[in-house]
């Protein structure tokens, strides 16, 4: 670990290499030891900035993307931020399809960051063209010397993970991490991290997070993508209506759903518990684990890592919000 210690040439240096800590109360009554990897801690305040950041760099190696380009993106928020402050640094421009269902402080934020923000909405299928998938593939194709990071179908999304969030586990928790949760979006995250833990020791258990009204968990159970499990929900990154081919299955032993309200109240704990202001997924993760506990998933020994992907201010307008969890029934 080398961050921190010393000055930093530009804020992009700053990616990666965050801090774990060890769960004082919001796992008290679980067996075995957690320890939450806080991916808030990257400049961009996400785990993001690690794929963004390994994307763009891979694509000026191969001269794809040059001097005064434009970064072409969808997101829910957080790849945009990343791709955003990376633009700014290096001189790129950047347009991003952003689903409606993303908070109005990530939009604001994404503009703020200099970016071009293109709202579309969340609950069409990914082929109709108002899609945020269509719509950036339109907009790469119309805009000239554009560079599309498409993190869904992107083999170095996954590659970023493997390289940095992987090994980083591992010597954090000195090869004793017994099980792995992570929350499923792209699976880049789940998939990198993951695979690289397997590699130093098979046992480890990789335990996924994804959400009530995705597809993911059944298509994992069957290999079969069943557009009846696609219905609305709140949770921001976590979940898909498609199968991202930046999810590796294999690496994955199990999925566990989480609802809305469950993962709303479980971020709300963290914040007032452990004191880590954290991000809405963050409350899925620790949902999660607190599900496979109740399936005996951990004994006396487990070490288990759950990575919390991003911070809790962008959520003032959502899950921190009294009236907004009055709005959606959970108080
Ligand atoms: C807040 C948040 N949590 C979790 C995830 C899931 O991470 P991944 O896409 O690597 O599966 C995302 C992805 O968009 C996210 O924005």
């Amino acid at each position: 670990m080398t961050r921190n210690q010393g000055i930093s040439n530009t804020i992009l240096d700053l990616v990666g290499e965050t801090p774990m800590v060890k769960l004082q109360r919001v796992t008290k009554k679980l067996k075995g030891r957690y320890y939450a990897k806080l991916e808030a801690f990257n400049p961009g305040l996400s785990q993001k900035d690690r794929i963004a950041l390994h994307i763009v760099e891979n694509a000026e190696k191969k001269g794809i993307l040059k001097k005064g380009a434009t970064i072409v993106e969808t997101t829910s928020g957080n790849t945009g931020y990343s791709l955003a402050m990376i633009g700014l640094v290096k001189g790129y421009k950047c347009i991003l399809a952003v689903s409606d269902k993303s908070s109005q402080d990530k939009i604001d934020l994404l503009q703020t960051m200099g970016a071009e923000v293109h709202v579309c909405p969340a609950n069409v299928p990914a082929a109709d063209p108002r899609s945020y998938y269509e719509v950036a593939k339109s907009i790469h194709k119309k805009t000239p010397n554009s560079v599309y990071i498409n993190q869904y179908f992107n083999e170095l999304n996954i590659d970023a993970h493997y390289r940095t969030t992987g090994p980083e586990i591992w010597e954090q928790t000195k090869g004793k991490i017994t099980h792995l949760i992570v929350a499923s979006g792209t699976g880049g995250t789940i998939s990198g991290t993951g695979k690289y833990l397997k590699e130093q020791n098979p046992n480890v258990k990789v335990l996924g997070v994804d959400a009530i009204g995705s597809v993911l968990k059944k298509y994992h159970e069957t290999g079969q993508l069943d557009l009846n499990e696609v219905a609305p929900y709140k949770i921001e990154g976590l979940g898909k209506n498609l199968i991202p081919t930046a999810t590796n299955f294999d690496v994955i032993d199990i999925y566990e759903k989480v609802s809305d309200k469950e993962a709303a109240f479980a971020a709300r704990e963290i914040t007032n518990k452990e004191g880590i202001f954290c991000g809405y997924t963050c409350g899925a993760v620790l949902q999660a684990a607190r599900q496979y506990e109740k399936q005996d998933y951990f004994n006396e020994d487990s070490v288990v890592v759950l990575i919390f992907p991003d911070h809790g201010s962008r959520y003032m307008n959502k899950i921190y919000n009294d009236s907004w969890m009055k709005e959606q029934g959970f108080i």
